[in-house]
């Protein structure tokens, strides 16, 4: 992690760059395989599972027997948290649910919106470096929640053709049946177009590498919606002199060790603390098992120290990252002041990981600065808000003149008639 001690105003914007800003080869190689699956189907499914998974499959789909199975592999323990997460996910999904509230906008006239759930929706569950089965829960139960009709479920097999049991389970537990061992680009363009085993979907969810990230951005062409790009995870944090430095390497490495294109970023107004998170973050980066790919992350991370805490804040809303840890004297009233971040973590004892699993909160969030326009998973990215109208004939005749005013400015006299013909009605 590099060191940089108070950049002037003009570096900032090339120093929040994120390490994998120049995605044209990876844009490229996802093209080509968007248009081989569009082309062959399950076909080229198999073909490019065995070129990047080494997987020779038959059957694309999870069978009902290896569902079953699935369960007596996880321990007691494993099942139990995955359960109680799922009731705190649920909580906090279920709340955003609103019943629809009419509006007399005036006399005689009703409007109202009513959300609807998405009939067909398609769920990608990373799984090249990490089974995230916990990415199932963060979808698969706003989806529920929502109301979605048809729920299909992608993941990269093993070489050996299998997904890990617990994403089986999980799947199971929310109630999703339609399970393929397809992952990458090729299962964004398999959801998206349909193939022979696996159905076209309508939007699609979830977060994944560089390659998954760019196919949803690149189908949206075809006609079918995504909820944002969640591409490589990253997190910020913030914090002055009073925080804890082993708490924050802690958190740091917790999103370094996702992969090598993740990014983490430590912003203070304490170089001393920033220099005590750097030793601690060597410290415990030995302990980890997956210390090589957290090692390349952290590479491509900075510790950046500012002058003042509003510099501070000014440089984490430009940085608008995916998670935002704030860790300072007052930092309820720092957080206040967070205009761009996917999700917030309050003071020492709010660590992400507990966002990432049970908290309630959804850990399928915007990256790569795209939290300054879009917002995280929630029950909303599974519905579509339809409104309706409804007028008594007094209500049109309240409304007539504004209406037929207004048509016949922009000169369309059948939008006027509309209007005229029924209140002229004798
Ligand atoms: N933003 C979020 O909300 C969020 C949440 C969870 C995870 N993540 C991120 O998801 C990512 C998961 O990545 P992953 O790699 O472990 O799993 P993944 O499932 O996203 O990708 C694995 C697949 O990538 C494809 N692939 C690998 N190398 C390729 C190449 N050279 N060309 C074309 N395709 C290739 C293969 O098909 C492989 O099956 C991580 O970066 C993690 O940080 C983000
Ligand atoms: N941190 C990831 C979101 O960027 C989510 C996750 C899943 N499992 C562990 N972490
Ligand atoms: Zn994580």
């Amino acid at each position: 992690m590099q060191l940089f001690n108070n950049p002037s105003k003009q570096d900032w914007n090339g120093l929040l760059q994120r390490p994998y800003n120049d995605n044209t080869a990876v844009l490229q190689s996802v093209q080509s395989i968007l248009s081989e699956v569009k082309q062959n189907g399950d076909a080229a499914l198999r073909s490019l599972a065995l070129k990047f998974d080494g997987a020779e499959l038959k059957e694309l789909q999870v069978s009902a027997s290896e569902i079953e199975e699935a369960e007596v592999l996880l321990t007691t323990e494993l099942k139990q948290a995955i359960q109680q997460a799922k009731e705190n996910i649920f909580t906090f999904h279920s709340f955003q649910m609103h019943k629809p509230r009419s509006v007399e906008t005036m006399q005689g006239i009703e409007c109202w919106r009513k959300s609807v759930g998405i009939e067909k929706v398609g769920l990608y569950i990373p799984g090249g470096t990490a089974p995230l089965f916990s990415t199932i829960l963060m979808l698969g139960i706003p989806a529920s929640i929502a109301g979605c009709k048809e729920v299909v479920l992608c993941s990269p097999c093993n070489k050996e053709g299998k997904l890990h049991p617990a994403i089986l389970f999980t799947a199971n537990l929310v109630g999703i049946k339609k399970i393929f061992k397809v992952g990458g680009a090729q299962a964004i363009a398999a959801m998206a177009y349909g193939t022979e085993s696996i159905p076209a979907v309508y939007k699609i969810f979830g977060p994944g590498n560089q390659y998954v990230t760019a196919a949803k951005q690149l189908i949206q062409v075809s006609g079918v919606a995504i909820d944002m790009p969640a591409g490589p995870s990253e997190v910020c944090v913030l914090a002055d002199e009073t925080a804890n430095p082993a708490f924050i390497a802690s958190d740091l490495l917790s999103q370094a060790e996702h992969g090598v294109d993740s990014q983490v970023l430590l912003v203070s107004t304490s170089e001393p603390m920033v220099q005590k998170v750097l030793q601690e973050v060597k410290k415990q980066l030995e302990q980890l098992p997956r210390k090589d790919l957290a090692q390349k992350a952290l590479n491509n991370s900075k510790a950046i120290v500012v002058n003042t805490m509003d510099d501070a804040i000014e440089m984490v809303n430009e940085y608008a990252a995916e998670h935002l840890i704030v860790c300072c004297r007052d930092a309820e009233v720092i957080a206040e002041k967070i205009s761009n971040a996917g999700s917030v973590f309050i003071g020492n004892y709010s660590p992400e990981s507990v966002g990432d699993y049970a908290s309630g909160t959804n850990h399928t969030l915007p990256t790569n600065a795209f939290a300054r326009a879009y917002s995280g998973v929630s029950v909303d990215s599974f519905v579509k808000k339809i409104t309706f109208q409804k007028l008594s004939k007094d209500g049109l005749k309240n409304i007539a003149q504004t209406v037929i005013e207004m048509a016949e400015a922009e000169g369309l006299k059948a939008h006027a008639n509309a209007v005229r013909v029924r209140i002229s009605e004798p």
